[in-house]
């Protein structure tokens, strides 16, 4: 049962660069390290996938698109979750990169789909993090991870022309 987000986690471009390339590094002590190729979850594996290619110099990405239909509940999720398949049979030697793993609907569904794969994420919450087999940072169930390209810079009033 997830818990309802009572906190954000501001995650920079820096900090996303930052945390990936550690991931990397996690990553090539892999026992399937070098990968034959990366599949990228989209949408939000896309950038993360883009840094590991570089860093491990990879240029076989594929992707799997998968969503959540709108105003699902997420213990429901994983029964509701859309997917085009990429073309890597049951993914071994591959790499699976995602930003986050979060209650673990659709890391269950993507190991169903490519049991061979190795599943690397950046960031993970404590439900979901049993089915990764990598990644960076936990945070708690109740936080929701603010991503970069979900935010923009924006003016901040001083603390004191926020009293008057
Ligand atoms: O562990 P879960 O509860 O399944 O959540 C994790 C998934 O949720 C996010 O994707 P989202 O469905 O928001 O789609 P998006 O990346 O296209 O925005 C994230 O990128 C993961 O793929």
């Amino acid at each position: 049962m997830s818990a309802a987000y009572n906190q954000d986690f501001f995650v920079s471009w820096e900090e996303l660069h930052r945390d990936t390339r550690q991931l990397c590094a996690m990553l090539m002590e892999d026992a399937s390290y070098p990968f034959k190729g990366i599949i990228a979850v989209t949408r939000g594996g896309l950038i993360p996938a883009a840094i590991v290619a570089r860093e491990l110099d990879i240029r076989l990405i594929d992707t799997v698109c998968i969503a959540s239909y709108e105003g699902t509940e997420a213990q429901e999720r994983s029964e509701s979750l859309r997917v085009i398949k990429p073309a890597a049979g049951d993914g071994t030697g591959m790499l699976l990169v995602d930003d986050l793993v979060d209650t673990g609907a659709t890391a269950r569904k993507l190991r169903e789909m490519l049991p061979g794969a190795t599943f690397a994420t950046v960031y993970a919450k404590p439900e979901g993090r049993p089915l990764v087999d990598h990644c960076v940072r936990t945070v708690t169930q109740d936080t929701w991870i603010r991503f970069p390209w979900d935010m923009e810079l924006n003016f901040s009033a001083p603390l004191v022309e926020r009293k008057k």
